[in-house]
């Protein structure tokens, strides 16, 4: 079954609201995401993984994934598209003072994109389901470092620039190898298989009751 966005921010307020936190639900999404890629690519230890981050919940998810990565040996270094005092959410800012105290994790933020690795994957975890109009800055340079590089890219719940209703999108968006989308699938998402990749919904343990009254 195929939701709307607006159905799954609905849905995840109610979760939130019956006390499973949305700090749960991003735990879940990015460990959901960091077991994916790892099955797909057998093994993730010293490979280089670059994760981009936005200042929303999809990077909070991105940060979660750059935690379990370090764990499972990989080398990690988390690009946060702004500044640590804008990150939106108090998810987010959680899980960012987290990876303050862990100097397994590389962290970088600004708008240069200057790394002295080539990565063996990249993350896109910039936008999601708040996207809204034309990619701005740095995002869009963001976006399009990701496009001309070559190695293995995986989108968090949608590439960044496709709105996950409508199948549409914005001026520029990543083409990416797999991506993994949250508790169930937004309609537009499918229709572009050509920038997701490999596709897959990942359950990230909402209460069925929270879809009550919304589905
Ligand atoms: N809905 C759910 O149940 C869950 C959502 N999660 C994650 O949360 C994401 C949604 O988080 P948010 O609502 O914070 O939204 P996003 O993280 O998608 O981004 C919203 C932010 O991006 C900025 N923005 C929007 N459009 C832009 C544009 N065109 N150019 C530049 N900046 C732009 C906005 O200022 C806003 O702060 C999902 O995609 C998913 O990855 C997960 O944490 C798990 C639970
Ligand atoms: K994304």
């Amino acid at each position: 079954m195929e939701i709307t966005v607006d159905q799954m921010y609905r849905i995840e307020n109610k979760g939130h609201d019956m006390g499973f936190l949305k700090k749960f639900m991003m735990e879940n999404a990015g460990a959901a995401s960091v077991r994916r890629l790892v099955d797909k690519l057998g093994s993730v230890e010293s490979k280089h993984i670059l994760i981009f981050v936005g200042l929303g919940n999809n990077g909070g998810d991105g940060l979660v994934m750059a935690r379990h990565l370090a764990g499972y040996g990989a080398k990690v270094t988390v690009m946060l598209l702004g500044t640590p005092e804008k990150i939106k959410t108090e998810e987010s800012n959680w899980n960012w003072s987290i990876l303050q105290k862990m100097p397994s994790v590389k962290l970088t933020t600004g708008d240069s994109f200057n790394f002295d690795f080539k990565p063996d994957v990249i993350v896109d975890g910039i936008l999601g389901t708040g996207i809204s109009g034309e990619i701005r800055e740095p995002y869009a340079s963001a976006i399009n470092f990701i496009n001309e590089i070559d190695c293995y890219k995986f989108a968090v719940d949608v590439p960044s620039g496709l709105d996950p209703q409508t199948g549409e999108t914005a001026n520029i968006c990543t083409k990416c190898d797999m991506t993994v989308t949250f508790h169930k699938m937004k309609q537009g998402i499918p229709k572009r298989k050509d920038l997701t990749g490999e596709l897959y919904v990942e359950k990230i343990g909402i209460p069925p009751e929270a879809e009550e009254g919304i589905l």
